[in-house]
């Protein structure tokens, strides 16, 4: 192996106990670290006496010796991410909200907490009594708590019966201060079959729905799953990413270790590395689904109804894919031979119905995939062959009604929550971006890079697939290496000198490009 192989892991911490038993606790955390590309640092809290079937003995370790970890940790291997699990008694907690907070000052640094109070034996892992400090002292230092239904009843002191009264204490929960809560559905099917875990960010309730594994190695799933998104927000992985794919890491754990026979109890989840596989991602809720109401969203502001299924083009390699913001430029990139085009109007002058209808007739004549971007109504009204839409124009736009005449939709993504989200509407292509920065919109905090990229891409192989943002002539071999059919560009081509060459530039780097194993980054 080269050896930048082995360079800029970066380090995440786990403050949590040792399982004797190889199965949770910092065991199950270092495992899961070093398989999603991070190193792993450790400060033990308690020293487990337990094995698959019991806990014998918690055996907590003295503040002194906890905060000589901590110390020794700061100074030399700082952390990209911090996972705090078992807190065996108040002194601890109140020991490491203290570090916490004076670690806050130097740097800000991810905290994903899972409050590890009760093993899935049943055994009390802690003392009595941690609930306040946990409460008062360590829940606002915390970007993430992730609680099992038993866990959201002890801090939330209240007992939640179905779904709306879980979203009701998530609330809760998060409303004494930490930045999201994630209540892991293991222990209560709302639907049978499906394992749904509930994340309540301070704005937005969203079900991840996993399918139930059958199968007794279950254990370590929560020590796992919080590890996993630890390690996913040091990789860089924004909030609701890190979640959907930490979950993806246990449901493929779950799966892949269910044939393995590990001690005489529940035996431990696996580790079984990247999830790139699309069946162990969860599915997103969507507003207006028929089964909602199990999830408590009756009532929800939603008023649309869920459709699902689009028009697909007629190859799920799309090609070049020049967006473009005025009729004129359509018709002299139609007369180059581009096939896949769309107008993207953001300063409409004029009549911009007769500029879509303009747009749709150059369509028909040269047999374009052709998509309007924003204006579904007039794209419907003008029979245009699609339209793209953003996230935000989900919420408002009539998908039945484009749907309904037939019309194919493209819809952007940014990161891999977004991308199942979309995917459950089944739209006619899904966008992918922004891959680079790019002068044209201002895409901070959404940039995806060449790897995350074909991390995405690897879960749809065979799905019409469009990368867009900060794409040139340049960097089309690295994109194309992700198995993407198909790269957009506006200042590649509408910028160029001669946008000609550009054209026949793009397309050849395109059509030579082959998609590359490596490009997810990962080993092959
Ligand atoms: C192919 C493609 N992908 C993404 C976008 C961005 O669309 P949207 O999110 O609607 O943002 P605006 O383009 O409206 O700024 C796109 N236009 N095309
Ligand atoms: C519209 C849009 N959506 C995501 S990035 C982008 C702009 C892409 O423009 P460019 O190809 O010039 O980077
Ligand atoms: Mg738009």
């Amino acid at each position: 192996m080269p050896e930048e192989a082995f360079t800029n892991k970066p380090i995440v911490w786990s403050i949590a106990g040792s399982d004797s038993g190889g199965g949770a606790g910092i065991q199950a955390d270092l495992l899961t670290f070093a398989d999603l590309g991070c190193h792993g640092c450790t400060a033990i809290t308690a020293n487990t006496a337990q094995n698959t079937c019991a806990v014998d003995s918690i055996n907590a370790v003295s503040i002194d010796v906890l905060q000589a970890q901590l110390q020794a940790l700061q100074t030399d291997l700082f952390p990209a991410a911090i996972k705090v699990g078992l807190l065996a008694n108040a002194r601890q907690v109140l020991a490491v909200a203290e570090f916490l907070r004076a670690l806050r000052q130097v740097k800000p640094v991810p905290v994903i907490y899972d409050p590890v109070a009760v093993a899935s034996s049943g055994a009390g892992l802690t003392e009595e009594g941690i609930a306040a400090p946990v409460l008062e002292q360590l829940l606002p230092l915390c970007d993430l708590v992730t609680p099992n239904r038993y866990e959201l009843e002890w801090l939330s002191q209240t007992a939640p019966a179905g779904a709306a009264a879980l979203i009701g204490a998530a609330r809760q929960l998060q409303s004494r201060g930490c930045g999201a809560v994630l209540v892991t559905g293991g222990h209560t099917q709302l639907r049978p079959g499906e394992i749904a875990d509930l994340l309540w960010d301070g704005d937005k309730a969203d079900w991840l729905i996993g399918r139930a594994v059958p199968g007794n190695n279950t254990h370590g799933t929560g020590c796992t799953l919080s590890s996993a998104i630890a390690a996913c927000r040091a990789l860089g992985y924004p909030l609701r990413d890190a979640c959907v794919l930490g979950k993806a890491y246990v449901q493929r754990g779950l799966r892949l270790a269910n044939s393995d026979r590990i001690g005489a109890g529940a035996g431990p989840v696996g580790h079984c590395g990247w999830p790139l596989e699309l069946r162990d991602f969860p599915e997103v809720l969507l507003p207006g689904e028929d089964r909602s109401a199990a999830y408590g969203l009756v009532g929800d502001v939603s008023t649309q109804t869920f459709v699902q299924g689009f028009a697909m083009p007629d190859s799920t390699e799309l090609g070049l894919y020049p967006v473009v913001d005025s009729v004129d430029w359509l018709q002299r990139l139609a007369e180059q031979g581009v096939r896949t085009l769309q107008l993207r109007i953001k300063h409409p002058g004029g009549d911009l119905r007769a500029q879509v209808a303009r747009a749709v007739d150059i369509g028909k004549r040269h047999q374009l995939r052709l998509f309007i971007n924003d204006y579904w109504q007039l794209a419907i009204e003008c029979g245009a062959y699609g339209v793209h839409l953003g996230q935000g124009d989900l919420k408002t736009a009539d998908l039945a009604a484009i749907q309904a005449a037939g019309l194919r939709l493209g819809i952007s993504t940014h990161g891999f929550y977004e991308l199942l989200l979309a995917y459950r509407y089944r739209p006619s292509y899904l966008a992918l971006g922004a891959v680079y920065a790019t002068g044209t919109k201002d895409m901070s905090g959404q940039l995806q890079g060449p790897q995350k990229l074909a991390r995405m891409v690897a879960l749809l192989p065979d799905y019409p697939l469009v990368a867009i943002g900060g794409i040139n002539l340049q960097r089309v071999a690295e994109v194309a290496a992700s198995g993407v059919g198909s790269i957009a560009v506006v200042s590649a081509i509408t910028g160029a000198e001669d946008y000609v060459q550009a054209v026949a530039d793009l397309r050849t780097a395109l059509e030579g490009a082959v998609p590359a194993a490596s490009a997810t980054g990962l080993p092959c």
